[in-house]
């Protein structure tokens, strides 16, 4: 009688974000895509244990979803966050200690309002990546990226917003597109400002047993 081997653990990102599938499909593994809906607010204040937090709820909301599914759930979560006591936003995801947290615009107006807030100054982009195994285990991690942004000029400022392109963007702004033009400078990790850090996840994967480009 032949012996099988069980099938392994299928790998599911947990997110509708298009930039996350792209990131994920450069690692070369195997993946499908469910989505869950979380209301994204956080216990903590601190950025990073926010992004951090917002990554696992989001990870255990598509467990929630799989009874008896046996995967790892790779789910990422990603804010911007801008030290500034005197702003208080309407839309703001949390607050610490003089940092403002800015999650996405809810329209072009807004959208504007952050932007004149982020000209010509160093922001900080946090994204929170969780990988949540088959039996539960649970290994997450937050990854800074600091973005500095030219003086704009409030024609530019509201350029960019009726431009659309920052509303679905954590800070109102994408890195990878017509937001490059913002930007005068970044310090670390480029995916994570676009909202997947491919060196954590890859880490976080490996960790988890899972080879990555051959390599376990
Ligand atoms: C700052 C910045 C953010 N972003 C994106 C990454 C994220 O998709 C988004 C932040 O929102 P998130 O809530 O992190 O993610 P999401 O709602 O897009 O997707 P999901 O929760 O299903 O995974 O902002 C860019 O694409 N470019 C940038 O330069």
């Amino acid at each position: 009688m032949a012996d099988f081997l069980p099938a392994p653990p299928e790998l599911i990102l947990a997110s509708g974000s298009p930039r996350r599938r792209e990131l994920l499909t450069h690692l070369g593994l195997p993946f499908r895509v469910v989505t869950s809906d979380i209301p994204e607010i956080s216990v903590h204040t601190d950025p990073a244990a926010v992004a951090r937090d917002l990554a696992e709820q989001k990870a255990r909301a598509v467990r929630a979803l799989l009874p008896g599914v046996n995967a790892h759930i790779l789910a990422s979560d990603t804010l911007v966050a801008l030290h500034d006591p005197a702003f208080q936003g309407s839309a703001l995801r949390g607050s610490a200690q003089g940092d403002t947290i800015l999650g996405k615009p809810t329209d072009p107006e807004q959208n504007a309002e952050y932007l004149r807030r982020l000209s010509g100054r160093t922001h900080q982009v946090y994204s929170g990546v969780a990988l949540l195994g088959p039996s539960g285990e649970l290994h997450s991690g937050t990854e800074m990226t600091e973005v500095t942004f030219r003086a704009l000029s409030e024609s530019e400022v509201r350029h960019y917003a009726a431009s659309g392109e920052g509303l679905d963007k954590a800070g109102g702004y994408g890195i990878q597109g017509l937001g490059m033009a913002l930007v005068a400078g970044i310090h670390g990790d480029y995916s994570s400002v676009v909202g997947f850090p491919l060196a954590l996840v890859i880490s976080l994967l490996r960790g988890a047993g899972i080879a990555v480009w051959g390599q376990p």
